[in-house]
């Protein structure tokens, strides 16, 4: 029994650390997840070009579904995963997310079993928390990449709170660090509650471009990433932000803009991107 599925990036405009509450938009870089269920009582996992990094979340994401949508008689129980991935990991582009949501896609499409977008964005939230890879769970993210577009969450009881389709050019700049979600100051991020729940308001009156800028300078002021790439961006873009916990940083605005800042940003170490947003999210098959 197999499937296969696919589940976007994204990027931040509000960072759910500081007051639960988070807001992403998801963007053109994606993870493919292909699951094989073998009945071998065990899950597998394996991550194309990463072969030291942790599996855990993708394993217990097959186990979860297995649990909830398998019919365990049938020999559903056990098998492999591997996922095959453009988004760098833990670079603040939501790779857990998009890893998450792939591997649930594809284990339900191995199942031949339908689930609603939303009860398979929250088992793979699920299994994010269960394994540790999160602070909050991250709904914002993961329902991005699930949905496509932008959402508005909150995180403490994974709702959603907004879902807007939008097309954005995106600039991303991602440097050769990581840095774990499961590693960032929460301490520090709390600190800035009150300009987040600022932000949140922004994003769900759809001023997202202001809502971006006011978080990145509060959380790269928490975690204390440069405020540089940001400077070099404004005021020509529509918004730019850190992603995340970092390190990437990502913009919107017109592309000519975009394609400009893209010069000044690849001066320094690592990669960038110059991409679009993605309005269908993560999809079977
Ligand atoms: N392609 C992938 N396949 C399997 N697991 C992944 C993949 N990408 C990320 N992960 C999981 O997510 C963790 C990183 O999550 P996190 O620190 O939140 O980074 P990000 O901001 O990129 O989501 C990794 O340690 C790994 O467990
Ligand atoms: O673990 C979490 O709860 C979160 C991690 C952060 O994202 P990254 O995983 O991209 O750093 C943050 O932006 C998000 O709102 C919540």
């Amino acid at each position: 029994m197999d499937g296969r599925a696919h589940a976007p990036a994204a990027g931040t405009i509000l960072n759910a650390l500081a007051n639960e509450r988070g807001a992403a938009f998801a963007i053109d870089l994606e993870t493919t997840a292909t699951v094989e269920l073998d009945g071998s009582r065990e899950v597998r996992g394996e991550i194309g070009g990463a072969p030291d990094a942790d599996t855990a979340l993708i394993e217990r994401c097959v186990e979860l579904a297995v649990a909830e949508y398998g019919d365990l008689t049938a020999g559903t129980a056990g098998g492999t995963v591997r996922t095959e991935s453009d988004v760098p990991l833990a670079a603040g582009l939501k790779s857990s997310s998009a890893a998450a949501n792939a591997t649930v896609l594809a284990t339900c499409e191995a199942l031949r079993v339908d689930v609603e977008p939303l009860e398979a964005c929250r088992l793979g939230v699920r299994a994010a928390r269960e394994v540790g890879v999160t602070v909050t769970g991250a709904f914002d993210d993961a329902s991005a990449s699930m949905l496509g577009g932008v959402t508005v969450t909150d995180n403490a009881d994974d709702e959603l709170l907004a879902h807007e389709t939008v097309e954005w050019d995106v600039l991303v700049w991602t440097p050769p660090e990581q840095a774990f979600s499961a590693d960032a100051d929460v301490e520090a991020c709390r600190k800035v509650a009150s300009i987040a729940d600022v932000v949140c308001e922004l994003a769900l009156q759809g001023r997202y471009g202001q809502a971006m800028s006011i978080n990145g300078f509060a959380f790269c002021g928490a975690l204390g990433f440069p405020t540089e790439p940001m400077l070099e961006a404004l005021p020509d873009v529509a918004g730019v932000s850190l992603s995340g916990t970092g390190p990437s940083y990502v913009a919107v605005g017109e592309r000519q803009v975009l394609a400009d800042l893209r010069d000044e940003w690849e001066t320094r170490d690592g990669t960038t991107w110059l991409t679009t947003t993605r309005t269908e999210g993560a999809q079977r098959g």
